[in-house]
């Protein structure tokens, strides 16, 4: 199991108090699968997503990624365990201004130490799996929301992560651009075969999902997106 959740549960603090925004909460989530986690806004969707990078360390539970328990590991290991195995793509791109979107996808691997000519031909054959090798010399304002979106996430795919998260890629774009990029996300997934969870509001799209994941106040209940 590529990522796996058990009993977890975060707490905020609020005040004197504490908030609750993951009870107890279960997920596994298959190496080449794609989960959706939806759900009304302030249920816990954003929470999720960042127990399972290991950005935020939950109360009680356990996560495990790509076979192994991240509980107790020390801030650098973890930091160690995000570059080689964990790809995020956040919801707002943030691109480099003035870099292509070839050398969006390799600044990452220079980052890395790794080989610039393995490093370049290794983007362009992503940037070619998200449809966009003929714009690779793009620069962001001379690419769509749609198309910028995509270079987010073939970005977050450049260490060959086995686990992509995604949060909200769809919420700039409009309904055809929203179910491409969803439906782009399907297929990366299995041809990198990642565990991919995309946290989306976007109810319309979730045909191309393997399972569904709803938080309400904390809570998930699983189901199968198409039974
Ligand atoms: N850093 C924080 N400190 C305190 N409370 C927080 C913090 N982050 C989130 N919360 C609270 O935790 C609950 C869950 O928030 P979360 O961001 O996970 O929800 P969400 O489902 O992603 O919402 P949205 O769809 O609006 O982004 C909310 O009640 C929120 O107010």
């Amino acid at each position: 199991m590529s990522l796996k959740l058990t009993d977890v549960t975060l707490t905020y603090p609020d005040g004197d108090s504490r908030l609750t925004a993951l009870r107890q909460v279960s997920l596994e989530v298959p190496k080449g699968s794609l989960t959706a986690v939806v759900g009304p806004s302030g249920s816990g969707k954003s929470s999720l997503l960042a127990v399972a990078a290991t950005l935020i360390r939950p109360d009680s539970g356990t996560v495990t990624i790509d076979g192994a328990p991240v509980t107790g590991l020390s801030p650098g290991a973890l930091t160690e365990l995000r570059r080689r195995k964990i790809g995020i793509a956040f919801q707002q791109p943030n691109l480099l201004p003035s870099l292509t979107a070839v050398e969006q996808l390799q600044v990452m691997a220079l980052i890395d130490g790794r080989n610039p000519r393995s490093a370049r031909s290794r983007a362009m054959e992503l940037l070619d799996a998200v449809g966009l090798a003929g714009r690779s010399g793009r620069r962001p304002h001379q690419l769509s929301g749609g198309q910028r979106q995509r270079v987010n996430i073939a970005r977050a795919l450049m260490n060959d992560p086995a686990l992509l998260l995604v949060d909200e890629p769809t919420s700039a774009l409009d309904h055809e651009s929203g179910g491409a990029v969803i439906g782009l996300i399907a297929r990366l997934t299995r041809r990198q075969a990642t565990a991919t969870v995309v946290v989306t509001h976007d109810h319309t799209h979730l045909s191309a999902v393997d399972r569904v994941a709803e938080v309400h106040d904390g809570r998930l209940l699983l189901r199968a997106s198409n039974p």
